[in-house]
């Protein structure tokens, strides 16, 4: 069964707590939102293996450690969690990102696929999937089949806030798959938006409605 962890560091929450105000524009939206996704991929990042090497100080030599070359791949859902990606790559700047772009449908609130552009080796990268909204989390099941169905194995799914739905539905159907969030809130309202949430995430970050 995938692990679910909450990351609420104190400056996780106090960024989180400004996200989710109405009255925080696009500028400040966007930048919160980056410096989130940078803060939780430091937690997300704990278990990356490391290699001893031998370095000369200007004092000494010393074994030290550095990472062991693993393989990273960031695979943000379109568009909202295009929004995320720089804050993760400011901290693993040699991963390669893929796209998975989808939408979900307003009126059935099943998730549409328009795009997927992947490294041409997933199957040998840990990917570390990131939306800022998990809800009925039908748009994240679908991606990570996506990511499945072209030979990816090793996956993790990384969003800022989630619906209780939305978890239920990745342990079901990806058991296999660790979620890292900032927040879990109290449920869906009636048109699948998350309460009390954030609003609508790809609209807030690019200033559409
Ligand atoms: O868990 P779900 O019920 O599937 O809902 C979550 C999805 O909804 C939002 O995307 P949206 O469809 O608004 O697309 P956008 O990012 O282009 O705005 C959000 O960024 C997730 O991808
Ligand atoms: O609350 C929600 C639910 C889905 N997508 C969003 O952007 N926000
Ligand atoms: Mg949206």
């Amino acid at each position: 069964m995938g692990n679910v962890f909450v990351l609420d560091h104190p400056l996780i929450q106090h960024k989180i707590t400004h996200i989710r105000k109405t009255e925080t524009g696009t500028k400040d939206f966007r930048e919160l939102v980056d410096e989130v996704a940078g803060l939780m991929a430091y937690e997300i990042t704990r278990d990356l293996p490391v290699t001893e090497v031998t370095i000369d100080t200007p004092v000494t030599t010393m074994q030290s450690n550095v990472l062991s070359g693993k393989r990273i791949g960031i695979v943000p859902i379109l568009r909202a969690g295009l929004g995320m990606v720089e804050g993760v790559l400011r901290h693993i700047p040699t991963a390669k990102v893929g796209h998975v772009g989808l939408y979900r449908d307003p009126e059935t609130l099943q998730p549409v696929e328009y795009y997927i552009k992947m490294p041409n080796d997933i199957e040998e990268r840990e990917l570390i999937v990131v939306d800022p909204m998990l809800a009925t989390g039908g748009s994240a099941k679908d991606a990570i089949d996506s990511l499945k169905k072209r030979g990816a194995t090793k996956i993790k799914l990384m969003c800022l806030i989630a619906a209780p739905e939305g978890i239920d539905l990745i342990k079901k159907e990806h058991p296999d798959v660790d979620l890292y969030l900032a927040a879990i809130d109290e449920k869906l309202n009636e048109k699948g938006y998350i309460v009390p949430g954030l609003g609508d995430a790809g609209d807030r970050l690019y200033g559409t409605k």
